[in-house]
């Protein structure tokens, strides 16, 4: 530790098999806080490829037998689990906010999300999974069954430390594959959190086991584990990639979910108040860093000079501070890493031309010296063809482009690689079918911010966002089983 540091740290261990266990690299990494990066949350694990190979070997005996349970039997796990998440929600919730940053308030709505998360996947245990389909044959019976995959993977980033772990382990338990995760090294305290939840709900041992450490080792192997039979990843596009890369080179099943360059649309005919509201929201919350954060504001020119004067006067009393204090609307950026990101896009936005309306520079004053901090940002003049329109920023930087028609706002939206979410703001029946119809997104909202995922419906996005496939829902049963096709006859 060096001078200065503060810890009341514990340290974290994977879990393997049914047991808390340190690296076999006797290596860890700090886990601090972003609102002062003197505050180290907790020491994890900085394992090694036998440490992952150990976990998905107990893995790989485990799922034998729990693929034999009932699925009401595995529901049961989950709703004990979802019950210990429920009690330690403060604690969870507490822990992420110093981890990663966001607002208390929104922690707990997370950590609270997690806890309906694994309710809504017990009760999918005493669901259906097939069908009878009619044989050519009339004395035959067909019928199609769900199988698990086997081992399956889980890769997560930092930005929703529990619920994007808990939509992912969830479904993979209750549909019978074990699991071997690995969260983001920067929320890996968070995760650990979690996955006690798991062990004191009396999960059998190897079913779910976590190695924690970095991308390049950890991932990597998990992506080139021949026993690890599908990945479910969420993250960049640019590790998405790699991703499916490693799973179609040995045939492994994968799922991606990626960035966004989300769109809202503010026709003219729209509630302005309601609009910029959902704006502020969209974009600005948890430091725009959900991959659902609304980036790009595309305004018809009729109402454009009211919604900037209504917009600015909002995003100006934002207050930005530490998570935990009770007056915080915004954190800091997750880690240094990210707030030179974020930096180096506003550069960049001022360099090609467009004008910054507000925020843009780091906050150092006011005894946030220590924290990752940035202004809320709003730029004008933004062209499409702009970087600060077209690449991913993760950040809370807002980009007003302005347009005459709904058709050539829809045009703009559209164009970028991504298709994750997109909302509109308009009371016109005919803007919201040709929005509903023609905007090229996985989510598309109608007044209402582009971020908020249900997680009863599926979620994923079109072009570069996503593999195609869903998540969360029903939906999620698509990746983590295979359909077999059963014809009998006697
Ligand atoms: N579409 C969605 O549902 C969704 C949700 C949340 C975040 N995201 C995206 O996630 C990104 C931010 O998260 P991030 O910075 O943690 O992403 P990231 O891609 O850097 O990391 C994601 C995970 O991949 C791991 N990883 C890193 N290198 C790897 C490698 N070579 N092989 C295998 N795994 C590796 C990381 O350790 C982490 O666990 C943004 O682009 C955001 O849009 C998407
Ligand atoms: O970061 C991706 C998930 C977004 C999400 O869960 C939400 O918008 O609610």
């Amino acid at each position: 530790m060096t001078i200065g540091e503060k810890t009341t740290t514990n340290t974290y261990l994977n879990y393997i098999n049914g047991s808390w266990t340190a690296s076999s690299s006797g290596e860890v990494d700090k886990s601090t806080n972003p609102a002062n990066a003197q505050e180290i949350v907790g020491y994890i694990q900085k394992s090694t490829a036998a440490d992952l190979d150990r976990a998905v070997q107990a893995a790989k005996e485990a799922q034998v037998q729990w693929r034999k349970l009932s699925g009401a039997a595995r529901g049961d796990y989950l709703f004990k689990t979802a019950n210990i998440l429920e009690a330690r929600l403060n604690d969870i919730a507490e822990t992420m906010t110093r981890e990663m940053g966001k607002s208390l308030p929104e922690a707990k709505g997370e950590t609270a999300r997690g806890v309906a998360i694994l309710r809504y996947y017990a009760g999918e245990g005493m669901r259906k999974v097939g069908d009878v389909i009619p044989s050519t044959d009339s004395e035959a019976l067909m019928f199609t069954n769900r199988v698990p995959l086997g081992v399956v993977g889980i890769i997560s980033p930092w930005n929703f430390p529990v619920a994007i772990p808990v939509w992912k382990i969830a479904p993979a338990l209750i549909y019978g594959n074990a699991v071997v995760f690995k969260p983001a090294q920067e929320t890996a305290v968070t995760a650990a959190k979690v996955i006690e939840c798991f062990a004191e709900a009396g999960l059998p041992a190897g079913v779910l086991n976590m190695v924690t450490g970095a991308g390049s080792v950890i991932g990597q192997g998990i992506i080139d584990h021949k026993d690890i039979k599908g990945i479910s990843f969420t993250g960049s596009d640019q590790v998405g990639k790699l991703v499916a890369q490693g799973a179609v080179a040995r045939g492994a099943k994968y799922q991606l979910e990626m960035g966004g360059k989300n769109p809202v649309i503010v026709a003219e005919d729209a509630d302005l108040d309601l609009a910029v509201e959902a704006t502020v929201s969209g974009g600005l919350r948890s430091t725009g860093q959900k991959c659902t954060a609304t980036s790009r504001v595309i305004v018809q020119s009729k109402i454009y000079d009211l919604f900037k004067e209504k917009l600015l006067a909002k995003v100006n009393e934002i207050k930005v501070g530490d998570g935990l204090n009770s007056d915080t609307w915004m954190g800091p950026c997750a880690s240094e890493n990210q707030l030179n990101t974020v930096l180096s896009y506003i550069e960049k936005g001022k360099q090609e031309g467009a004008t910054l309306l507000a925020g843009g520079k780091r906050i150092t004053g006011g005894g946030l010296e220590n924290g990752f901090y940035v202004e809320p940002t709003v730029f004008e003049n933004v062209n499409r063809n702009m970087v600060i329109a077209q690449e991913e920023i993760f950040g809370p930087v807002l980009a007003l482009i302005k347009v005459d028609t709904i058709e050539e706002a829809l045009e703009v939206a559209n164009d970028t690689k991504y298709g994750l979410s997109a909302s509109i703001f308009t009371q016109n029946i005919g803007n919201m079918l040709s929005f509903i119809r023609e905007m090229d997104a996985g989510l598309v909202r109608i007044n209402a911010e582009s971020a908020g995922v249900e997680l009863q419906a599926p979620f994923g996005g079109m072009k570069q966002s996503s593999s195609h496939s869903r998540e969360q829902g029903q939906a999620a049963i698509e990746f983590y089983t295979s359909i077999k096709t059963v014809f009998v006859k006697a």
